[in-house]
């Protein structure tokens, strides 16, 4: 039996079965069975074309990348152009863009990696088109737009997060805040810190067995779903923020524009009449979680052409002055900071541990 065909039996008989405390093993059993067989389909093999599932070879530049994912003709060349002013070949016909073309934005003084890929169709994960590979370069980003005609189905967007899900990425999602700790005997313990509403004991335990975990400490810390414990076990999921770029609102009236800002994390543009772009950007840097220290000589005004940018999680003054020079810590009396993460409106003294937060200014005081 080929390994679609044991996916669509496994999803006919999850379809047949009630929902109930007697059958929540076997669902469980069936979903860990499910997600294990679509694995099996993404791995390359003889079956299914378009190549196996590395990405196109681009060298990742710049401080973050952010991947233009979306069926074709959609507009994404247009809007990688402008955006870059890196020329990508655009048409009116579907699949112009054959491979990934890598472009450069500067955004707020960061230099951002812009990457303009093929149009991807139904079925891509599955080897269609050149689905495959683009879905492998949008694993490696940190930012993913996926393009969206306004004058098309919205029904697009599903099949398009579907595609993404079934190759492990999470769009807008946070990892699970779930362990499993495998021990030699005792079996299956659970701890939930919060009521569990949506998964049932009986579904842990036939998903940890399905992956051949009979012992082990499972300390749950939100209210998560069967498919999320299944994401931490199987534990190659990558997790991206993503923005919906609702592009050619020139076409549309406001009315319909109207119902489109209603999708979550969209942004309606237009990106051949250059309508929003700008509103676009801002929500590119905030969903990109950089932060821009601006450098203040002692005794002069701060320099704020050319930010210090760092990534939120490694913005402390430490990385501000390993950033400069790996030398600059070492000879820190201490640092100056004014700004959103600074206790007062006339600068706060502070170590190298303090965290940084956007449009601070920095002083930096030697010994
Ligand atoms: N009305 C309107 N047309 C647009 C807009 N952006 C792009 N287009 C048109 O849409 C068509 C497709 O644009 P492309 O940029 O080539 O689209 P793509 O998504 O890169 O397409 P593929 O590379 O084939 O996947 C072209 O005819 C563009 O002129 C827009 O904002 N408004
Ligand atoms: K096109
Ligand atoms: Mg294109």
């Amino acid at each position: 039996m080929s390994t679609v065909q044991r996916i669509k039996d496994i999803e006919d008989e999850m379809a047949r079965t009630q929902k109930n405390k007697n059958t929540n093993y076997h669902l469980g059993q069936l979903k860990a069975k499910l997600s294990k067989y679509k694995k099996e389909l993404l791995t390359p093999s003889s079956s299914g074309g378009g190549g196996p599932g590395v990405g196109f070879d681009v060298a990742k530049t710049g401080l973050a990348s952010v991947g233009f994912i979306g069926f074709p003709s959609v507009g994404k060349s247009t809007l990688m152009s402008k955006l870059t002013g890196t020329h990508s070949e655009t048409a009116a016909y579907e699949f112009t863009t054959l491979t990934t073309v890598p472009g450069t934005m500067n955004v707020f003084g960061a230099p951002i990696q812009v990457l303009d890929l093929p149009g991807i169709i139904e079925g891509a994960k599955d080897g269609k088109g050149r689905g495959r590979q683009v879905i492998a370069v949008s694993r490696t980003c940190n930012l993913i737009f996926i393009v969206l005609d306004v004058l098309k189905p919205l029904n697009d967007k599903g099949v398009i997060e579907r595609e993404l899900e079934g190759f492990g990425i999470r769009l807008n999602q946070s990892p699970p805040n779930i362990s499993v700790k495998k021990k030699e005997k005792g079996g299956i313990a659970i701890t939930n810190t919060v009521p569990l509403t949506k998964i049932e004991p009986e579904e842990i335990k036939a998903v940890l067995s399905e992956y051949k975990i009979p012992n082990a400490d499972v300390m749950i810390r939100e209210d998560i779903s069967v498919d999320q414990l299944i994401d931490v076990v199987e534990g190659n999921r990558v997790y991206i923020p993503c923005i919906y770029c609702l592009n050619k609102i020139d076409a549309i009236s406001i009315e319909e524009l109207d119902l489109l800002y209603q999708i979550p994390n969209s942004v309606p543009i237009s990106s051949s009449q250059w309508l929003n772009v700008d509103e676009l950007i801002d929500i590119m840097w905030q969903r990109l979680q950089l932060v821009r220290v601006y450098t203040r000589p002692k005794g002069r005004a701060p320099d704020y052409t050319a930010p210090v940018v760092l990534r939120k999680g490694r913005c402390t003054v430490e990385h501000f002055a390993h950033a400069i020079h790996k030398e600059i810590a070492k000879q820190l009396k201490y640092a100056v900071v004014w700004g959103k993460s600074s206790k007062h409106p006339r600068g706060q003294k502070v170590g190298l541990d303090h965290i940084l937060e956007d449009e601070d200014v920095l002083c930096l005081v030697k010994h």
